[in-house]
C-alpha cells in the first residue's frame, strides 16, 4: 500500500482552436515508493502532459489522481517533487552554485543549511568544485546535471524528469544515465522519466509504462525483470534485448489504428 503515485481513469481534453485533442484517455497507473517509471511513445501521446498532471501543473478533466496520498495541487504545494526539463534552463547569470540555490532561496531555507545543500547535491551529480562557474563554462551533459541537481535541492521524494537527456550525445548519455541509476540507488527516491529512447528506457527502468497517440493512452506497462544494479553492458544481455523487443512491439501496436 506505498503507492506514491495513483492514477484511477484519467482523462484530459485540451480544447484547442482545431476542436478536442483527447492527450489522455483512460490512464490507469500506480507507482511505488522507490520505482524508477519510464514513459515512452511518440511524438503527441501524452507523457508531458501526464508528467505535469502528476506535477500539478495541468487539471484532468475527469478521474483520479494522488501523489502521496494528495491531491496534484496539495503535493505540489507540500514540495512532493523536483521537476528537470528537457532543457537544462539555467539562469545564465547566476553561477551554477547560485543556480541550484535558487529553489531554497524562494523557499526560505537559513542561509547555512543552504550552503550544506548546494555542497551536498552538486556532490551527488559530481559537480563538486563548479559552483562559481556560469552555465556557459560548462558543457550541455554537466549543465543538465546542474539542473538535476537543483530539482534535488529542496530533497523531495519524487523526482520527476521530461526527457532531460534527449538533446545531448549519446556518449554523454550512457554516462548521465549511469550516473542517474546510482543517484536513485543512493537516494531511494522515486522517478518519473520521460523518454523517446527504448535503451535508456529499458537501462533505468523498474517499470516501462508505453504509450500510443491520438489519443494519448497507455498500451503496455512491463515490470523490468533486471536486478537493480545494472552496469551499462547490461545492454547486451538477453534479458535486456528481450524487454527491449516487447517495448517496441508495443509502439508498433499503437501507430497500427
Ligand atoms: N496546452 C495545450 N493545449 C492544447 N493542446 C495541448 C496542450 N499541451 C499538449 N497538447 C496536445 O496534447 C497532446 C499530448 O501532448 P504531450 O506534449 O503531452 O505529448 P508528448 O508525448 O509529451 O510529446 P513529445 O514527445 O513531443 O514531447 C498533443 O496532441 C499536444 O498537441
Amino acid at each position: 500500500m506505498s503507492a506514491v503515485i495513483s492514477a484511477q481513469n484519467l482523462n484530459l481534453v485540451f480544447e484547442t482552436g482545431d476542436g478536442p485533442v483527447q492527450a489522455l484517455k483512460d490512464v490507469n497507473l500506480t507507482i511505488e515508493k522507490g520505482d524508477f517509471v519510464s514513459f515512452i511513445g511518440p511524438s503527441g501521446c501524452g507523457k508531458t502532459t501526464f508528467l505535469r498532471v502528476i506535477a500539478g501543473l495541468e487539471t484532468p478533466t475527469s478521474g483520479e489522481i494522488t501523489v502521496n496520498g494528495m491531491t496534484p495541487d496539495a503535493a505540489r504545494r507540500a514540495r512532493a517533487y523536483g521537476y528537470v526539463f528537457q532543457a537544462a534552463g539555467l539562469y545564465p547569470w547566476r553561477t551554477i552554485g547560485a543556480n541550484v540555490r535558487l529553489p531554497l532561496e524562494i523557499m526560505g531555507f537559513p542561509k547555512t543549511e543552504q550552503d550544506l545543500r548546494v555542497q551536498r547535491v552538486l556532490d551527488l551529480v559530481e559537480l563538486g568544485g563548479f559552483e562559481k562557474k556560469y552555465p556557459w563554462q560548462l558543457s550541455g551533459g554537466m549543465q543538465q546535471r546542474a539542473s538535476i541537481a537543483r530539482a534535488l535541492a529542496f530533497d523531495a521524494d519524487i523526482l520527476l524528469m521530461d526527457e532531460p537527456f534527449g538533446a545531448l550525445d549519446e556518449i554523454v548519455r550512457d554516462r548521465l544515465n549511469e550516473e542517474v541509476l546510482s543517484l536513485w540507488a543512493r537516494t531511494g527516491k522515486t522517478i518519473g522519466f520521460v523518454t523517446h529512447s527504448i535503451p535508456e528506457a529499458v537501462y533505468l527502468s523498474t517499470k516501462i509504462v508505453v504509450m500510443s497517440p491520438r489519443p494519448g493512452r497507455i498500451t503496455d506497462v512491463i515490470e523490468s525483470p533486471l536486478p537493480r544494479h545494472r552496469p551499462l553492458e547490461i545492454r547486451d544481455s538477453p534479458e535486456f534485448i528481450e524487454i527491449a523487443h516487447r517495448v517496441r512491439e508495443g509502439l508498433r501496436a499503437g501507430h497500427v489504428e
